[in-house]
């Protein structure tokens, strides 16, 4: 399958010990901003994460960025940022200024201090650096995991709703980040509000997709569907 578009799927299927999760789940996604809605256990989750590599289709074919996540899969984790919904399981140093090094790799040794404050002050956590990370507020934390998700550059961004855990100030403040990325962005979110603000979105049912198009049409058929 080639196709310009930063995700491509075709009769997608993901089951685990014989138990479909995913099925023939078709779609191209080439919007700069992507919202995934759909019910708890949907399947919206499972997919995001084949979108790294994290979870591999059982069947059908998917390209992400171009590439094939099982054969291309350590370039594929180079170029997709992933945001999780808890920054817990992103933030791997004691401090945020070692953290955010961490993603730093790929400049000069001598040029990353510079870098670092300027990301600290980027994403409102000036003074903080070298505070333990534990010490952040968990809408601090986020702003961290994502800072260092975003300083490596990443070709495509996935985010598996980032602002669940956030106050509303904190959720306003990184959706309006996640949005005004340049990157693409891949955005499962439960925030219809959120979604709404996405170019396209695409409503997942039962482990596969029911809907795909104008987030206002999406939503409308999401928010009418039987409970
Ligand atoms: N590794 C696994 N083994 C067994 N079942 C799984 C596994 N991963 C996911 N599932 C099941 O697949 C279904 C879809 O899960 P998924 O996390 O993708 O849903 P979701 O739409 O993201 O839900 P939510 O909105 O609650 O986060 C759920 O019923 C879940 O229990």
């Amino acid at each position: 399958m080639t196709s310009g578009a930063a995700v491509a799927a075709r009769d997608v299927e993901y089951s685990v010990d014989g138990t479909r999760i995913l099925h023939d789940v078709t779609l191209s996604l080439s919007a700069r901003r992507t919202a995934i809605i759909g019910a708890n256990g949907s399947g919206k989750s499972t997919f995001a994460r084949m979108l790294n590599g994290l979870r591999t289709p059982t069947a059908g074919s998917l390209q992400v960025l171009g590439l094939d996540p099982v054969a291309e899969a350590a370039r594929l984790r180079s170029r997709v940022g992933f945001v999780f919904t808890n920054p817990e399981a992103q933030i791997l140093m004691p401090t945020p200024a070692e953290d955010l090094a961490l993603s730093l790799t790929a400049l000069p040794k001598k040029e990353r201090p510079a870098k670092v404050e300027q990301l600290l002050a980027q994403y409102g956590l000036v003074g903080r650096g070298d505070q333990p990370a534990s010490a952040l507020s968990g809408g601090q934390r986020q702003l961290l995991a994502i800072a260092a998700v975003l300083a490596t550059d990443p070709a495509l961004v996935v985010a598996d709703e980032p602002t669940t855990l956030l106050d509303l100030h904190n959720a306003r403040r990184i959706g309006d980040l996640l949005l005004g990325l340049e990157a693409p962005l891949v955005l499962v979110t439960h925030d219809l509000e959120l979604a709404a603000r996405c170019d396209e979105a695409v409503l997942f049912v039962d482990g596969t997709v029911d809907a795909i198009g104008e987030p206002a049409e999406v939503i409308d058929r999401y928010r009418r569907m039987p409970a």
